[in-house]
């Protein structure tokens, strides 16, 4: 008799991103965080007393040891029981994957993993980095390993995200069964969300009033920028202990299956973003007190040790005048280590108020009449994309945040992998026009427009783009080519090193106007204009689209048609005012096409 039994296939692993307008709607009413908050409160009494040791459960977006709450109290908590602290970090490759994590944002984790894993070995604190394939299982298997490792308290930031914060409702209450007191803090913001409101109690979903408050309140309370108490070491015994001391050996690995950049990607990144905590400072401090460099264009590094220390001319102090030039070394580039928490934004806080002269020390500046204030500012518009997340879920349910924009029509192209496969064939056929077709020029860089290109080539090379044109190719996709915002929300995941769904969502929303833009959707860039405005002489063009190099004056901005054929470059895409048009009238009346 033959053997008819069918191998079954893995399934692979495709989670649903879109919710209906109904399940974001009600978990909108009932936020999970808030669900989580009173979660905690309830697990912190009776107090758990037993126990042989302390987990802190480092995530994703805490890579540090430095000015790290929930590792701090984890440690005081170790110290006041005289127990061994563990440090543990799960990856996670489902929940990467459902949340279109980039090979470089893992990456960068390992990379800084592996250099925290020394520094806590130096204070005898372990390091516990293990893989978890089922991500329905990961709350069950924390509390197995806190059982195994006999520790009742575990200690974690929190993560905003729904999917995470679900998951770690799920760890209290599981904890709980088993006499374990689980702990979750906020961090991640200057301002924890919750704590501004409106007049009428609600969240502020736009954010200049949002800012306002934010000085006010920050002001008003210098404990927003304590840093967090310094790590005790752990007792040189734990090397001895059968269960512990092994701990010490597992080394962080250098790549994760599915996740593995090619051997250049890898060395290319680790030098545009070194890891590490030192690094991180170091970044930070040169952008408050060195000038900006021609050297610093682009994929270089930034660690490079050509910068004048200590110039009064430093890059935070033209903030205010020249952060929109992306053709020069204007912005911080922390984004990477905010976004991974490999700095904590409390440092950036007190780093700002550390500036000498001019500055109140009592007084965090966040006036736009200076490159300092100006640049805080920005820390506030990291905040307020928490605060909607945390308030507004469904922006992290694949839904508009305003959702009289969800029948806006977009062009027909959707991602699943078999309409994508086709798609790709038709493009092959040149079909121009097929929303296939853009889609992949504009991920390649070839849409015609030359600023638009030179940002998008920018992501592909560095996996790091300035702001300005993050809004310039955002607002492209959305606007000029009417594809669906949730596209390339998830290419600038797929392929960022700081990627962070908080700050994406609410840039790609923002773009889109979909979002929590207090100017209505008219708002529409046009890509000349933009161009002539961020990059007057043309150099970032220059650099990131080699074959217009030799064009001259105006025609970097717009190249004539002929000459873009002689130099092998694409002919645009579509007429910026036609696209303009076609937009403001599915804007107008959504659902008409
Ligand atoms: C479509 C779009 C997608 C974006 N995706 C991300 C993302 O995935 N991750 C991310 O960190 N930022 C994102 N941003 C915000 C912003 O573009 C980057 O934070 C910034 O370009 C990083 O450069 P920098 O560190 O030199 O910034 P700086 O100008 O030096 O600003 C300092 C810090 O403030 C924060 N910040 C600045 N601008 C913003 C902003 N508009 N929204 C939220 N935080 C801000 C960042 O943490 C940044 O590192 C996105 C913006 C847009 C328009």
């Amino acid at each position: 008799m033959s053997n008819t039994k069918k191998v079954r296939q893995p399934v692979p692993f495709r989670p649903n991103k879109i919710s209906t307008p109904e399940a974001a709607a009600a978990v909108d009413r009932d936020p999970p965080l808030q669900i989580l908050l009173k979660a905690v409160q309830k697990n912190g009494i009776p107090e758990a007393t037993e126990s042989k040791s302390v987990v802190y459960w480092m995530r994703m977006g805490d890579l540090r040891v430095a000015d790290n709450r929930a590792l701090s109290l984890a440690s005081l908590r170790a110290h006041k029981l005289g127990v061994p602290l563990l440090v543990l970090f799960i990856l996670s490759p489902q929940d990467y994957i459902a949340h279109d994590r980039s090979k470089r944002r893992i990456d960068f984790t390992l990379r800084n993993l592996e250099k925290m894993q020394r520094s806590l070995a130096e204070l005898h604190i372990p390091l516990d980095v293990w893989t978890h394939p089922l991500r329905r299982t990961l709350s069950s298997a924390v509390i197995s390993y806190l059982k195994r490792m006999g520790a009742t308290f575990l200690f974690a930031n929190i993560e905003y995200e729904v999917d995470e914060l679900r998951r770690d409702i799920s760890i209290c209450n599981l904890s709980r069964a088993d006499g374990i007191q689980a702990t979750f803090v906020h961090d991640k913001c200057v301002i924890e969300p919750g704590v501004l409101a409106t007049k009428q109690g609600k969240v502020y979903t736009v954010y200049s009033p949002f800012r306002r408050s934010w000085e006010q309140e920050l002001n008003a309370n210098p404990h927003y920028w304590k840093k967090a108490a310094e790590l005790q070491p752990n007792a040189k015994s734990i090397y001895e202990s059968e269960l512990y001391g092994p701990l010490f050996n597992t080394p962080v690995p250098s790549s994760l299956e599915g996740f593995e950049l090619s051997e250049k990607e890898k060395e290319n990144m680790a030098n545009f973003f070194p890891a590490g905590e030192d690094a991180a400072v170091q970044v930070l401090q040169r952008f408050l007190t060195t000038k900006a460099r021609a050297s610093q264009l682009g994929a270089v590094s930034p660690l490079a040790p050509d910068a004048k220390e200590n110039s009064k001319e430093s890059r935070v102090t033209n903030y205010a005048t020249d952060r929109s030039r992306v053709d020069k070394d204007t912005s911080s580039r922390l984004s990477p280590y905010l976004a991974a928490g490999v700095i904590s934004v409390r440092e950036c806080i007190r780093a700002t108020m550390e500036l000498k002269k001019g500055f109140n020390k009592a007084k965090v500046e966040v006036s736009k009449d200076s490159g300092v204030g100006v640049w805080v500012q920005e820390i506030a518009w990291r905040d307020f994309y928490v605060h909607v997340l945390a308030a507004c879920p469904r922006v992290s349910m694949g839904r508009p945040f305003l959702e009289k924009y969800a029948d806006v029509v977009w062009e027909d192209y959707q991602e699943e992998p078999e309409r994508r496969e086709k798609e790709a064939i038709k493009a092959q056929e040149g079909q121009a026009g097929n929303p296939g077709e853009s889609v992949r020029r504009w991920k390649e860089g070839m849409t015609g427009y030359p600023i638009v290109d030179a940002g998008m080539r920018c992501i592909n090379e560095m996996g790091w783009v300035h702001n300005r044109l993050r809004m310039i190719v955002a607002m492209f996709l959305t606007k000029d080519l009417m594809i669906d915002w949730r596209v390339g929300e998830r290419y600038f995941m797929e392929n960022l090193i700081d990627g962070d769904l908080a700050a994406n969502n609410g840039g790609w929303q923002w773009s889109a106007s979909t979002g929590t833009d207090a100017a209505p959707y008219f708002r529409i860039f046009n890509p000349y204009s933009q161009s002539e405005k961020v990059d007057p002489a043309g150099d970032f063009i220059r650099r990131f689209v080699p074959e217009l190099a030799s064009l001259k004056g105006k025609d970097i901005h717009k190249p004539p048609p002929h000459i873009a054929d002689k130099l092998g470059y694409p002919r645009p895409i579509i007429q910026h005012e036609e696209a303009r048009t076609r937009a403001l009238r599915r804007f107008k009346n959504p659902g008409e096409s």
